[in-house]
């Protein structure tokens, strides 16, 4: 598959972190408006390069180091305002069609917003930059608990709260290792309760026990990453595979694994692209979606995760509408808008596409 069919190709990315995709040249300018004096770098290709490679230490903790500089610099509503808008541009110039866009509104309240605020603020950016592209993306917000801190609930009633308003649903993420999804069932209580959608970050630095946690402990509808679901599959000499429980029983239900290759790459929950799970998972039936998890810190978007997929497992156009039909059935939208995306958009997209 040739590079511009890809980048054609319409595109629907589920886990994606604001704070995670920055311009460079953003972050620059707005560290030189905040008085921001810590960046690594103040030229923006160099800065690109300072985040990839901090971040590709194989380890998830490092890798989270990184989010102190753009967290930085994103704590005014104009700051706020401009990088999400700036996010639906970027996203809408690669193809993506439909996006949720996860961030941590507790990160952004170090100059004096209040969580409503930030809440605004990005929803704000989102619908100036959906504005700017003509309508091509359909972005919403997942609101995102850091689970090392004891803000979740009060985040997952900010979610109840401006659902409808641009808030599709919520997230928990940060360090995995030692703050399992269970430490913060009230925040998925109160969810379930108001009939509200999340995932979970699970199974990246820590095993199938996790995944556990989040699908029958926590209730999670999508897992994101959860490629550690291979601890509970074995592969036998011939090829086949048997599933244990946990992995039948997501597979089964379809629950949908937001997989973000280049980013297991770098925080060693996988090797490399030509062993990663992706293929092993899609071949057994499971519910794959493609997705970046931080354009900025993993160097990578939409179009470069399919064509690193191709060049692995020789990917054409049939696996990436697949994989994007998956995502829109997944997304946290109202069916009939997940309907409309598929028939409207994806599917005669990808029609075109094989027409030439
Ligand atoms: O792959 C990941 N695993 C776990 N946490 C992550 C990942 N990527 C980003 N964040 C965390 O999510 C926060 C809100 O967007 C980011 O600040 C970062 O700490
Ligand atoms: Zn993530």
């Amino acid at each position: 598959m040739h590079l511009s069919d890809i980048l054609r190709a319409p595109k629907a990315v589920l886990h994606d972190h604001l704070d995670g995709g920055l311009r460079p040249a953003t972050i620059i300018e707005l560290a030189g408006e905040h008085g921001y004096r810590d960046l690594p770098t103040e030229d923006p290709a160099a800065l690109a390069v300072w985040f990839r490679d901090a971040a590709d230490s194989g380890s998830l903790e490092r890798y989270l180091e990184t989010f102190a500089h753009t967290c930085a610099v994103m704590q005014t509503r104009a700051a706020l305002e401009r990088v999400a808008a700036e996010c639906a541009e970027d996203l809408a110039s690669d193809g993506v069609v439909y996006a949720e866009v996860r961030y941590a509104p507790e990160q952004h309240l170090e100059r004096g917003l209040t969580l409503d605020e930030v809440v605004d603020a990005v929803n704000a950016g989102f619908r100036e930059g959906e504005r700017r592209t003509g309508g091509r993306i359909t972005v919403r917000a997942l609101l995102t608990g850091m689970r090392h801190t004891d803000r979740s609930l009060e985040i997952a009633e900010l979610t109840v709260a401006h659902r409808d308003r641009g808030v599709a649903g919520f997230d928990i993420a940060g360090g995995e290792i030692g703050n399992p999804p269970s430490r913060h069932l009230p925040a998925f209580q109160h969810l379930k309760q108001h009939n509200c959608h999340f995932t979970i970050h699970a199974g990246e630095a820590v095993g199938a026990e996790s995944i556990h946690e989040a699908v029958q402990i926590c209730g999670a509808e999508r897992i994101g990453h959860g490629v550690r679901i291979t601890d509970d599959i074995t592969v036998h000499d011939d090829g086949t595979a048997s599933l244990g429980r946990l992995a039948s029983y997501v597979r089964d239900n379809g629950i949908a694994l937001e997989i973000c290759p280049t980013s297991n790459l770098q925080t060693g929950a996988a090797k490399d692209y030509a062993t990663h799970p992706i293929d092993l998972l899609r071949r057994l039936g499971f519910r794959v979606t493609l997705n970046t998890d931080n354009r900025l810190v993993s160097g990578t978007t939409m179009s470069r995760e399919f064509a690193q997929m191709a060049e692995a497992f020789g990917y054409g156009p049939e696996v990436f509408e697949e994989f994007t039909v998956a995502a829109v059935e997944s997304a946290f939208l109202p069916l009939p808008e997940r309907r409309r995306l598929i028939s409207e958009v994806i599917r005669p997209g990808y029609a075109a596409l094989r027409q030439g």
